[in-house]
């Protein structure tokens, strides 16, 4: 049996990737538009309601109004954008945090913005166990490959080779802190620093933790062991190990990879914590993401077509 799908978006770089990586794989058939469509909304609702499964890759707005485009209750939807990550009767997209048979059954999953991906995956399943307190001022600093925004960022640092670093959000208000502070279970919405190097893709999600000064009193081994055993299970993401060259690099020329790699240092007297996530904005953090939960909600092998 082979699911339908339809990419709306398909053109853009989250799309392009998905429709891609999906064309090879026999249990899926593509429902495509071509150029002079895919901006027709007569054209998308009917493919949107044609497919057994739709994969929106879109900007907010956009995925909003498909969203309401989709009129029969067939219809299973994964949103890349932002626009449905913290909203009523959607599934958190991430499996090892949200639980996969909450994806496995869901009609609206909305996948995790890509920094969200590893802040979350770092803190939510301490505050879980009770080692990490809801209630602190979490601080989270972060750098993306520019792919991480679209088209447009692309186009801006492939014709401007000058910049070495971009700071940007710096209003503080930045679009994943809401899913941060929601799948985290916090009372305090974290601060989050982005910022963005010249290379094409991946990203290190940094959470410092000044552990001393922090109630709960959990050692670094203890929030190792608890992040290794949460993540135990999974194929996809795990406690990497420290580098013995006492260094980590991005490198501009990294391929695409559906890992998400956690670490966790320490200083000597165990008073100062970095848990770092490091991952592929374009992988985990999008369309390895979409591929992870539409295997699951079509009940294929979760792994299938990920690069890991
Ligand atoms: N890039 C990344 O690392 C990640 C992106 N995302 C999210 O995925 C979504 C897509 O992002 P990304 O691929 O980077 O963005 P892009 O800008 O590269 O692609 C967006 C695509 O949507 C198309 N589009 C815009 N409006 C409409 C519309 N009304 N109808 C049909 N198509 C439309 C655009 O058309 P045109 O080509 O004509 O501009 C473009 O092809 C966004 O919500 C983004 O935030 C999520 C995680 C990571
Ligand atoms: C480098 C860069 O610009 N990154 C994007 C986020 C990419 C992502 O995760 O997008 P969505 O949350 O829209 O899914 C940004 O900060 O807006």
């Amino acid at each position: 049996m082979t699911h339908t799908v339809f990419i709306d978006g398909a053109a853009g770089t989250t799309g392009l990737e998905i429709a891609e990586r999906l064309a090879g794989r026999a249990e899926f058939t593509l429902l495509t538009l071509d150029d002079a469509r895919r901006k027709d909304a007569a054209a998308r609702r009917e493919a949107l309601n044609a497919a057994d499964f739709v994969i929106l890759c879109l900007p907010d707005d956009a995925a909003r109004q498909a969203v309401a485009m989709i009129d029969n209750d067939r219809t299973r939807v994964i949103d890349a954008s932002t626009a449905h990550r913290v909203a009523p009767g959607w599934i958190y997209g991430f499996p090892e945090v949200s639980g996969h048979d909450a994806v496995a059954q869901a009609a609206r999953v909305s996948n995790p913005g890509c920094y969200s991906t590893g802040f979350i995956a770092l803190v939510a399943p301490l505050v879980r166990a009770g080692l990490l307190p809801a209630d602190w001022p979490y601080i989270c600093h972060a750098v993306s490959g520019y792919s991480g925004g679209g088209k447009a960022l692309i186009e801006r640092f492939e014709a401007d080779r000058d910049i070495a670093w971009r700071g940007y959000a710096l209003a503080l208000g930045h679009k994943h802190v809401p899913e941060m502070q929601a799948r985290c279970g916090l009372a305090v919405a974290p601060l989050f620093s982005p910022a963005v190097v010249p290379a094409h893709r991946g990203m290190m999600v940094e959470v410092p933790l000044p552990l001393a000064a922090m109630p709960g009193g959990a050692s670094p081994d203890a929030l190792r062991g608890a992040l290794a055993d949460h993540y135990a299970g999974s194929a996809v993401v795990a406690m990497g190990t420290a580098p013995e060259s006492g260094e980590m690099l991005l490198r501009a020329s990294d391929g695409g990879s559906d890992r998400l790699d956690l670490f966790l240092f320490a200083n000597a007297d165990a008073s100062q914590v970095r848990l770092i996530a490091r991952l592929d904005n374009l992988g985990k953090g999008a369309s390895g993401a979409c591929i992870q939960n539409l295997n699951i909600m079509a009940g294929l092998p979760e792994t299938a077509g990920l690069r890991l």
